[in-house]
């Protein structure tokens, strides 16, 4: 069912400049302890575009992904969204950032266990005040769109690891958020169901005009993107602009 896109397809949403970065960060420096993580990373991401963060193991790339989001703090610098400081926000304002504008995928899909795959898809929704029929009924609708006709009622230990990312992948997009996060989202996989799973990631944030910041440690994954930057040292040292022309 997966439509491969190319680069070239990028779509922003309706009424935005689709050249103005909508999430940036600029001279980011986070330490952990007397580890440096990150040390003045710049780094500017356009509405719709689809980024792949690549880097050796440790360079910071979970660091800067994790910044962007809001879930960690830098010590100095700044991190923006659409045009606000994220960094200046209060604990409050940036989590209802990642709950009304961001979507998440993680390594492990971090499913809740005890939910079914739908419950997991409609929390989303649920937590925003949905009514739970409307929102097990978006959550099936999504399932459906992403290959998993008829397995809403399992949970996540009967689920295969790229069914569990799939669901993982529903749950961040059924509030339509305006960004999505991954990190790593295929590292748990083997290399085909990965492809798969990164494919639909990058059609599904392509259909939906949604900016997706994808970290990986795959070439192949980070070839579907529209941009790869290169995070080393705690800094983004290289850019690479799309394969299909500059
Ligand atoms: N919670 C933490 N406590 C202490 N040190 C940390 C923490 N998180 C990350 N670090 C350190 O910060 C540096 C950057 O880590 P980060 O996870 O951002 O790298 P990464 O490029 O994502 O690595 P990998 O590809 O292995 O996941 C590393 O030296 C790491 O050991």
């Amino acid at each position: 069912m997966t439509v491969r896109t190319t680069r070239s397809d990028r779509v922003p949403r309706e009424g935005r400049d689709p050249d103005a970065p909508l999430v940036e960060a600029r001279g980011a420096e986070l330490s952990f302890g007397r580890t440096p993580a990150l040390r003045g990373a710049d780094l500017s991401v356009a509405s719709g575009e689809i980024l792949a963060i690549m880097g050796p193991s440790g360079s910071g790339k979970s660091t800067l992904l994790h910044c962007l989001a809001g879930i960690l703090v830098p010590d100095s610098g700044e991190i923006l969204f659409d045009g606000r400081r994220v960094d200046r926000m209060r604990e409050p304002e940036r989590s209802e950032l990642r709950r009304d504008r961001f979507g998440f995928v993680f390594q492990f899909g971090q499913l809740v266990p005890e939910l079914t795959a739908e419950e997991n898809v409609a929390m989303p929704l649920l937590l925003g005040g949905t009514r739970r029929g409307p929102a097990l009924a978006e959550a099936r609708d999504w399932l459906d769109r992403l290959g998993l006709e008829g397995l809403g009622r399992r949970r996540s230990g009967e689920l295969s690891g790229g069914q569990a990312q799939r669901v993982a992948l529903a749950r961040a997009m059924v509030a339509r958020p305006d960004v999505l996060f991954a990190d790593e989202p295929t590292g748990s996989l083997d290399s085909l169901t990965g492809e798969q799973v990164m494919e639909l990631l990058v059609d599904t944030a392509r259909e939906n005009g949604t900016t997706a910041v994808i970290v990986t440690h795959e070439a192949r994954v980070a070839a579907c993107a529209d941009r790869e930057v290169m995070v080393r040292d705690g800094k983004v040292t290289s850019l690479s602009f799309g394969r299909t022309g500059p």
